[in-house]
């Protein structure tokens, strides 16, 4: 699976396993060194190339770079303000046919970061810091080797100067910063250059984007699901997730109501009556409850309605405030999706005893400890699951509005009542989610965008 995310303790056991199988660590570099100067030729088209080189394997890297880009007639500069520490970055030093400068003004139009690497420990200061922080001022093309040279591999936290890279080459595998703000932010494109590591076992990965069917040729409306999404107290909320979620592919839409909503859609059925009765339907396939349910007793006792039909559920906004243990023991756990910002996964970890920790950490912990499906939404996005870790590219920063989030939960909603795969579900609706964004123009108000998920399947079909 060439999508494998890796820590950088499963990193290095990987490395150590291909060791033990016989490639030295030699031939890894020059794997790696040989295939990020191959993406480099075609972004650099024969212009001078700058290398950093830092201390590390990262450096030992830069150097097999800059002798391969020698070898293919480029004018190359390397940058070191240190020598080479480790064995294996000495070697690559040593076949390096070209100059080396301690220090100097770099003016060449393409500059590769290969200062550190996963092996960042600490904060970049000092002559390092300079070099990084005279690339960001710089119009170069810049690529960074494997993580950006101030990325901490495995939280995507920033400890010195990160220039705006237009590439960022990973090696081997993707690291979690891959998928992880800030430093998924400033990384630019992002590519893998494989070197032959058996990633076979790794239990996490950058999502790829999802391959959608159209129904059936024999399908029917309840066939194709039927979504029932429980309103509550406020209006609104309810209605913009079930016009995203008619949109999503599921068949039937139903709005379980106990008022009116004036100016919902002709298409969206709102079935009023008592929460029982109404959630008393076999053909249900999915519910979706939270967005605008309220959260005073009436709502509580909605969403445990909503759970005493132990149908495959989608848990947003107000019934992310309600969940406690007592609550979530009248469900079924493996067939729920809980899709939280920052404040309700913060909320959610103070009720179910997860201490601090990372977004990535606490969504692990949330899954491991209630066994539901944990879609922890943002600027990144982490998808926890029985199945796997998820990790996504970054989504338009237009959907930081109002209203997005009940987008997103009907559109998930809608991919549940589908297939009843929750992480399968997650997955598509963040990619729903982001293509609809992308196509419903800048400034977007989220019923907007609610109505571009149409466009957005289209675009995954
Ligand atoms: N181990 C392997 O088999 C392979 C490793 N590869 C490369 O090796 C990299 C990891 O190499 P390393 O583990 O040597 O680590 P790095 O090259 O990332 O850096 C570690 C070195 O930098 C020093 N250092 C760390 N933080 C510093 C700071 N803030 N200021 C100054 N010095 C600092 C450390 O003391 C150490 O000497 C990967 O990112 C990848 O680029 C690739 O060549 C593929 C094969
Ligand atoms: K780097």
């Amino acid at each position: 699976m060439t999508d494998t995310v890796l820590t950088v303790e499963q990193m290095r056991a990987t490395e150590r396993a291909a060791m033990e199988a016989g490639v030295s660590e030699w031939e890894l570099m020059q794997r790696a060194g040989e295939g990020a100067a191959q993406w480099i030729m075609r972004v650099a088209a024969g212009r001078p190339v700058a290398v950093l080189c830092g201390p590390g394997n990262n450096g030992g890297d830069g150097y097999v770079i800059a002798e391969t880009l020698i070898r293919r007639g480029y004018e190359v500069q390397v940058i070191a303000p240190l020598e080479p520490r480790s064995e294996t970055a000495q070697q690559a030093r040593a076949h390096y046919s070209g100059a080396v400068f301690a220090a100097t003004t770099m003016r060449e139009p393409v500059v590769i970061d290969c200062l550190f690497g996963y092996g960042l420990t600490r904060k970049v200061e000092g002559e390092f810091a300079e070099l990084l922080e005279q690339m960001a001022s710089s119009h170069c093309y810049k690529v960074a080797i494997d993580v950006p040279s101030a990325v901490e591999s495995d939280t995507g936290s920033v400890l010195g100067p990160l220039p705006d890279y237009d590439l960022t080459l990973a090696l081997g595998a993707w690291k979690q910063a891959h998928g992880l703000m800030p430093a998924m932010a400033a990384m630019g494109e992002r590519r893998l250059v494989p070197i032959g590591l058996d990633l076979s076992g790794a239990r996490s990965a950058l999502s790829r984007r999802p391959r959608l069917t159209p129904p059936a040729p024999d399908a029917h409306k309840y066939r194709r699901g039927l979504l029932a999404v429980v309103a509550g107290a406020m209006p609104g909320a309810p209605l913009l997730a079930a016009e995203a979620a008619m949109r999503a592919g599921v068949g039937y839409v139903k709005l379980l109501s106990d008022h009116d909503h004036f100016g919902a859609p002709a298409d969206l059925v709102i079935e009023q009556g008592k929460l029982a009765n109404t959630l008393d339907d076999e053909r249900i396939a999915a519910v979706l409850v939270g967005p605008g349910l309220g959260r005073d007793d009436s709502a509580r006792e909605r969403l445990a309605q909503a759970f005493s039909c132990r149908k495959p559920g989608v848990l947003d906004a107000d019934a992310l405030y309600l969940l406690d243990p007592e609550l979530l023991a009248q469900a079924d756990p493996g067939t729920l999706c809980v899709t939280p910002h920052e404040g309700e996964l913060q909320k959610l970890c103070e009720v179910f005893g997860i201490g601090d920790g990372s977004k990535l950490e606490r969504a692990r912990r949330l899954h491991d400890v209630t066994g539901m499906t944990v879609l922890a939404k943002g600027p990144d996005t982490v998808l926890a699951s029985d199945v796997m870790t998820s990790f996504f590219p970054r989504g338009s920063s237009w959907l930081s509005v109002a209203g997005t989030g009940d987008v997103l939960a009907g559109i998930v909603a809608s991919r549940l009542a589908v297939h009843g795969n929750p992480h399968r579900a997650c997955e598509e609706g963040v990619w729903l989610h982001h293509e609809a964004a992308r196509l419903a123009s800048p400034a977007f108000t989220a019923s907007g965008l609610a109505h571009a998920v149409k466009p957005a399947m289209a675009a995954l079909l």
